[in-house]
C-alpha cells in the first residue's frame, strides 16, 4: 500500500521548468512513478512523481503549493525503470528529463481506452478518377490508417483523400484502441536443437528461472542458429508470464525476425520503432506499460519503456553501431540493456557474430559470460575468404568490378545460384564534378560533397538531406553536359552488372529503396523464391539474412571502411567483412568471398582472407591498450556549434582554456570537427581521454557546468563516442 503523499516533486518534460512541487488534493492517490498533470500559469504541465529526495529542488512552503489536476490512467513508472533513468542521465551527463521522456513514448497512450476512426479503401468501382485518386487507390491497396498517414502513404493531400471519402471510394473503420495482442505460444514449433544449440539454450533458460542478474555474450559464427538458441530463453520467459525485449539494430532486420519468430511462436511480437502508425504506437505503450505485451521487438528506443515485469533482454547484432545514439541523450543502448537488466535482476543475452571488443573484453575479465557457438547449423561450413588484389587484377578502364569477380559471378548465374555484392556507399557516386573547370558540387549546409542519385536524378547530401535535381550545366563556367561522376556508388555497380550480366535479375539494397516493411518484405521473398540472381547493397544486406542459394560475395571495396581512421575503423571493417562474408554458403552449398582490396597487407584484411578472428582480436586489443583507448582507457567528447562561426569559435576556445589539469585526464582540442559545418551549423570538438579509474562524468560537469554561452551555441557531451565527423 503506498503511503499517502499530501505533497509531491514532479520530473517535468521542459529542462528550463527544472522541477516543480505540488500539493495533492484529497480524493487523489499518487505514488512515486505517477504520470501526472499540473496547472502551471494558466496552461498545464505533464510530469512524473519522483522521490523528492532524488530530485534537488528549493522547497516551496505547503501553502504556496498549487493542487495537481489528475493522474493519468496508466501504471505509474516502475522503480527500477526510475533508477535506470537516473543512472543514464547521469553516466550520459543528459538531462534526467529527456531521458524520462523515452520511457513515455506517446502523449496520446497516457490517455486511456477508446476508439479511433482509420480508413481503408471500400472497393467501390469508382466512375471517374482523377489522376491524384488514382494514384492513391493504387498506394493505398491493403492499407488501414488515419487519413493524415494514408496521406503520406500515397504521398497526396489530406483533401484528396477527403474528397474519396464523400465520394465512398474510402470508407471508415473503428477501431479499437486497446485490443489486446494474440498470445505467443511457448511451443507452437520448437526446432529440435543441434547440441550446442541445446547447451547453450539450457544455460539460458535456467538463467532465466533464476531471476538474477546474467549478462552473456553469446557469441557464434554466422549461420550458427544464434536466433533458434535465444529463442529458447525467451520461451521459458513466456511460459513464466514474463516480458522479453528484443533489441534490433535496425528496422530493415525486423522483418526477417518476424518471420522467423511468427514460425516459432506462431504469432507476431509487439513491434515498437519509429515508423509505427500513431494508433499502433499507442496500443503497443499501453500493452507494455500494463504488462500485457509478452515479447516486443524494437529498436533501441524499446529500451526504456516501462516494461512492469521484465524477465529477458536480448540485443542482437550485440555489435552494430547503431545501438548508439547519436543525437538528443547520447547513449548506447547495447550498454544500457546490460544495465537496465541489472536493475531488472534479469539476464541479458548480447548475440553476435563479430562481437565488439569492449564485450570481448568484459567477457574476458569474466563480467559476462561467453557462450560459443562455433559451427554452423545443419553442417554447413563456413565460406572460403580469398583476396582479390586489385594492383595486381585491376577491373577494365570506368569498371569496379575485377575480372575474376565478373568470372566467378558468371558461373553462378550459369548454375542457378546467386551472389550478392557489397559496398557501403548509397547512390551513383559520391562526388561529381565539371570536367572543364572543377567545381566539385557540396553541400551548402555541411562539409560534405553531394551524392548523385540516379534513381531519383538528384544530388543530396547524406548528412542533412539537402538535394538539388542534377543540372545540365555547370553552375560555375556554364558548360553543358561536362559532369563527371567520381567513383562508385552502389547504383553505379547495379550499372555495371546490368552491364556485364545483362540476363541477370538484381535487386539494389540500400535505405533509398529499402525504406518501409513492405519493400524489405518483397525483397527478402523474390531472395528467397530465386527470383533474384544478384543483390547489390550497403550494410544493410550485411547481417541477419538467409538466403541458402547465395554462394558468392563479393566486397568491392574493403579498403573504404579503413579511409576515416577513427578508432574503430578496423574493427568496423573487421565486422562488416565478416558478415557480410557469413551470407555466403549458409545452405548445402559451400560459399566463397572475393575481397577487393588495395591493401592486402592490411592486418584486418590479412585476418579476414585467414580467417583468423583470435589474431585479429588480440593485435586490436593491444593496439587500443597501447593507446589507452576504450575498454582500457575511456573516452568522451565534447561537441561545440553554432550558426556562427566565430561565436562557436570562442566557445569552443573559452572551454578548452578551462580545461582541468588532471592526471587522469587528458584534453585534446578543440578543433575544428572534421564535419566542421553540420546543417548549417559550425562544429568544433574536444576528445577526452581518461583512465578508466577516472570519474570522467564528475570532471566534466565541474569543468562545464560553470560556464555560459550565448544562446546560439550548444555544447553536447558524447560520452564513450562512436562518431568522430
Ligand atoms: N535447431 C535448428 N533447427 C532448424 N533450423 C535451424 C536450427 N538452428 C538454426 N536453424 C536455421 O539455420 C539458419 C541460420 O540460423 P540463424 O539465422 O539463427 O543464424 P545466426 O547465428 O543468427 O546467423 P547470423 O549471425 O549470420 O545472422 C536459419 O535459417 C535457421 O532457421
Ligand atoms: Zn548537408
Amino acid at each position: 500500500m503506498p503511503r499517502q503523499m499530501n505533497r509531491v516533486r514532479l520530473l517535468v518534460f521542459n529542462a528550463a521548468l527544472g522541477v516543480l512541487d505540488y500539493s495533492v488534493p484529497e480524493g487523489m492517490t499518487v505514488e512515486p512513478g505517477s504520470v501526472v498533470v499540473g496547472p502551471l500559469g494558466p496552461r498545464q504541465v505533464l510530469g512524473i512523481v519522483w522521490e523528492p529526495e532524488r530530485l534537488s529542488a528549493q522547497e516551496v512552503p505547503d501553502a504556496k503549493l498549487r493542487p495537481l489536476l489528475e493522474v493519468l490512467p496508466v501504471p505509474p513508472l516502475p522503480a527500477r525503470l526510475r533508477r535506470l533513468i537516473e543512472w543514464t542521465a547521469d553516466y550520459y551527463c543528459a538531462q534526467l528529463s529527456s531521458v524520462a521522456r523515452m520511457a513515455l513514448g506517446s502523449s496520446a497512450a497516457l490517455r486511456g481506452g477508446g476508439t479511433t476512426t482509420e480508413y481503408r479503401l471500400s472497393g467501390e468501382e469508382p466512375k471517374r478518377l482523377t489522376p491524384q485518386r488514382a494514384v492513391a487507390l493504387d498506394a493505398l491497396q491493403g492499407e488501414q490508417a488515419s487519413i493524415r498517414e494514408l496521406a503520406e502513404l500515397a504521398s497526396v493531400s489530406e483533401g484528396v483523400l477527403r474528397g474519396m471519402v464523400g465520394a465512398g471510394l474510402l470508407e471508415p473503420v473503428t477501431v479499437d484502441l486497446d485490443r489486446p495482442y494474440p498470445p505467443a505460444l511457448p511451443d507452437f514449433d520448437q526446432p529440435e536443437l543441434s547440441e550446442g544449440q541445446r547447451k547453450a539454450a539450457d544455460t539460458f533458460v535456467e538463467a532465466v528461472k533464476a531471476r538474477k542478474f546474467a549478462p552473456f555474450l553469446l557469441d557464434g559464427v554466422t549461420g550458427s542458429g544464434k536466433t533458434e538458441t535465444y529463442f529458447e530463453a525467451v520461451a521459458e520467459a513466456i511460459r513464466e508470464g514474463r516480458q522479453i525485449l528484443v533489441l534490433l539494430p535496425e528496422i530493415a532486420l525486423t522483418e526477417n525476425f518476424l518471420r522467423r519468430f511468427e514460425q516459432r511462436f506462431g504469432v507476431s511480437p509487439v513491434q515498437w520503432h519509429s515508423s509505427l502508425k500513431a494508433s499502433e504506437r499507442r496500443r503497443a505503450w499501453r500493452a507494455i506499460a500494463f504488462g500485457e505485451a509478452q515479447v516486443v521487438v524494437g529498436a533501441r528506443s524499446a529500451l526504456f519503456l516501462p516494461y512492469p515485469k521484465l524477465g529477458l533482454i536480448v540485443v542482437d547484432e550485440a555489435h552494430e553501431v547503431s545501438f548508439k545514439q547519436d543525437d538528443g541523450v547520447r547513449y548506447n543502448a547495447r550498454d544500457v540493456a546490460v544495465i537496465r537488466a541489472k536493475f531488472e535482476q534479469i539476464p541479458v543475452i548480447l548475440a553476435s557474430a563479430t562481437p565488439a571488443l569492449e564485450s570481448m573484453q568484459l567477457a574476458e575479465a569474466g563480467v559476462y559470460r561467453k557462450i560459443d557457438l562455433p559451427d554452423r547449423f545443419g553442417g554447413a561450413t563456413l565460406p572460403q575468404i580469398n583476396i582479390l588484389d586489385l594492383r595486381q587484377e585491376p577491373p577494365e578502364r570506368g569498371r569496379w568490378l575485377a575480372p575474376r569477380l565478373v568470372d566467378e559471378m558468371k558461373e553462378r548465374l550459369a548454375r542457378g545460384e546467386q551472389s550478392l555484392l557489397f559496398l557501403n556507399r548509397r547512390g551513383y557516386a559520391p562526388l561529381t564534378l565539371c570536367r572543364n573547370c572543377g567545381y566539385r558540387f557540396q553541400c551548402p549546409n555541411c562539409t560534405a560533397w553531394l551524392v548523385e542519385h540516379r534513381f531519383s536524378q538528384r544530388l543530396a547530401c547524406h548528412h542533412c538531406g539537402h538535394e538539388t535535381p542534377v543540372p545540365e550545366a555547370c553552375p560555375d563556367c556554364g558548360t553543358a553536359d561536362c559532369l563527371v561522376a567520381c567513383g562508385p556508388g552502389v547504383e553505379r555497380i547495379a550499372d555495371e552488372v546490368a552491364e556485364i550480366l545483362p540476363e541477370a535479375r538484381t535487386a539494389l539494397v540500400t535505405s533509398d529503396t529499402m525504406n518501409n516493411p513492405e519493400a524489405i518484405a518483397e525483397f527478402v521473398a523474390m531472395a528467397e523464391g530465386r527470383a533474384i540472381d544478384v543483390i547489390i547493397g550497403t550494410q544493410l544486406v550485411t547481417k541477419g539474412y538467409h538466403f541458402p542459394e547465395l554462394t558468392l560475395v563479393g566486397v568491392v571495396d574493403a579498403d573504404l571502411g579503413l579511409e576515416g581512421g577513427d578508432l574503430r575503423a578496423a574493427e568496423r571493417t573487421y565486422q562488416q567483412v565478416a558478415q557480410v562474408a557469413g551470407r555466403a554458403g549458409r545452405g548445402e552449398k559451400p560459399g566463397e568471398v572475393l575481397i577487393q582490396t588495395r591493401h592486402p597487407e592490411a592486418s584486418v584484411i590479412a585476418a579476414l582472407a585467414a580467417g583468423d578472428r583470435d589474431a585479429f582480436y588480440a593485435a586490436e586489443t593491444e593496439a587500443r591498450r597501447d593507446a589507452g583507448a576504450p575498454p582500457f582507457g575511456r573516452w568522451a567528447a565534447i561537441i561545440v556549434s553554432s550558426e556562427d562561426l566565430s561565436e562557436a569559435q570562442s566557445a569552443a576556445r573559452a572551454i578548452g582554456g578551462t580545461a582541468p589539469d588532471h592526471p587522469d585526464m587528458l584534453v585534446l582540442g578543440p578543433a575544428p570537427a572534421p564535419l566542421s559545418l553540420l546543417r548549417g551549423r559550425h562544429r568544433f570538438r574536444l576528445l577526452i581521454n581518461a583512465r578508466r579509474s577516472a570519474e570522467l562524468q564528475r570532471y566534466l560537469r565541474e569543468w562545464l557546468d560553470p560556464l555560459e554561452f550565448p544562446r546560439g551555441v550548444r555544447v553536447h557531451i558524447d560520452i564513450d563516442p562512436y562518431s568522430f565527423v
